[in-house]
């Protein structure tokens, strides 16, 4: 099938790679013309334990409204969806559009699309980008997708070609699988940027362990209707699966970079204001890593 890949960072390359891999046509939307140039003549590297697989792709640095395609993935970083808005909306209304954020903040966006299908998904897969045209594929996990409008039979082309190396899920409930990474995301990402620790260190070290699972008992008051999939066993056994990883706002932070804090922490805080319910603990973490971004010159 035609797929565009829109953005081209770290999971847009490992995404157009594996995609490209399956069998399909990937065409690559980048925001940079010298990264698009990079791509059409030279194709993706991806290393993935000690290999390196190379992928032809198409790519142009502009969204070619009338150019065909099958399906528009969806993946720049939360706080660059609403610059994205309009382009969005003025694709074909039939072709499916997939989301991939960390954070719940895009939920909206996606409902008021005018599109027929659209839907929102979970990566667990850990990806780095390397250079213009390489990524590092670091961890193996599901892509798990949801309709927000729509039927999953509109993009069935991806339960039909599947890789060990690249698991697709097809979920029901899409509340329920957003909520769920975004509380993995509001209580690792949070305590791993905060402190400069890998994921494992939530684990080792007790008095991280200890804030953890403070944070857990108070999140959760938020999120009490996922107390039965999510308990706390499930939120250390991710600390260890991903011990070695640096969460994805732990790298922002040290590369100087926006966090999505607004999406994921911001957006926990703002669902626990509605309910009525107090978070001490977060809103101290939120507080604390709007002044790192600040003091770094990334946030006013
Ligand atoms: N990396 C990971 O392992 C994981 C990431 N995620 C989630 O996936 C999402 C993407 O993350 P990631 O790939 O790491 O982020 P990156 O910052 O690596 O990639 C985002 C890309 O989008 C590009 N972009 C931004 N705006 C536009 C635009 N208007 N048109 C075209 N391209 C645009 C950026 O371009 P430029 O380079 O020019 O700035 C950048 O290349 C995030 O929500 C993240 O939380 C989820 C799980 C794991
Ligand atoms: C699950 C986790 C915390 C893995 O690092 C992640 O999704 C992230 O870093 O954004």
């Amino acid at each position: 099938m035609k797929i565009t890949v829109i953005g081209a960072g770290a999971i847009g390359l490992l995404f157009a790679a594996k995609l490209t891999q399956l069998g399909h046509n990937v065409h690559l939307i980048t925001r940079q013309k010298d990264q698009s140039d990079d791509l059409k003549a030279n194709g993706i590297a991806l290393h993935a334990d000690q290999n390196t697989n190379w992928s032809d792709v198409t790519a142009s640095s502009y969204i070619e409204r009338e150019k065909e395609s099958d399906c528009y993935i969806v993946t720049v970083k939360q706080y660059q969806l609403s610059l994205l808005y309009p382009s969005l909306s003025s694709l074909p209304v039939t072709v499916p559009i997939i989301f991939i954020q960390n954070g719940m903040s895009h939920l909206k966006m996606a409902e008021n699309l005018p599109h027929h299908h659209v839907f929102v998904s979970t990566v667990e897969h850990g990806a780095e980008r390397l250079s213009k045209n390489a990524v590092l594929h670091n961890g193996v996990g599901k892509w798990k997708i949801a309709a927000v409008k729509g039927k999953s039979e509109a993009i069935s082309f991806f339960a039909e070609k599947r890789a060990d190396s690249f698991p697709i899920e097809f979920h029901d409930d899409y509340y329920a699988l957003l909520a769920e990474k975004l509380v993995k995301n509001t209580l690792i990402n949070s305590l791993t940027a905060l402190f400069d620790v890998k994921n494992g260190e939530l684990i080792t070290n007790p008095h991280l362990h200890k804030l953890l699972h403070s944070l857990y008992d108070e999140v959760m008051q938020v999120f009490f209707d996922l107390r039965d999939s999510l308990s706390f066993d499930v939120i250390e056994s991710l600390c260890k699966s991903t011990a070695a990883n640096s969460s994805s706002m732990r790298t922002d932070v040290s590369l100087n970079r926006p966090t999505e804090v607004e999406a994921i922490i911001g957006y926990t805080l703002e669902k626990g204001r509605k309910m009525k319910i107090k978070l001490p603990l977060l809103n101290f973490i939120y507080d604390s890593i709007l002044a790192i971004e600040y003091r770094e010159g990334i946030r006013h």
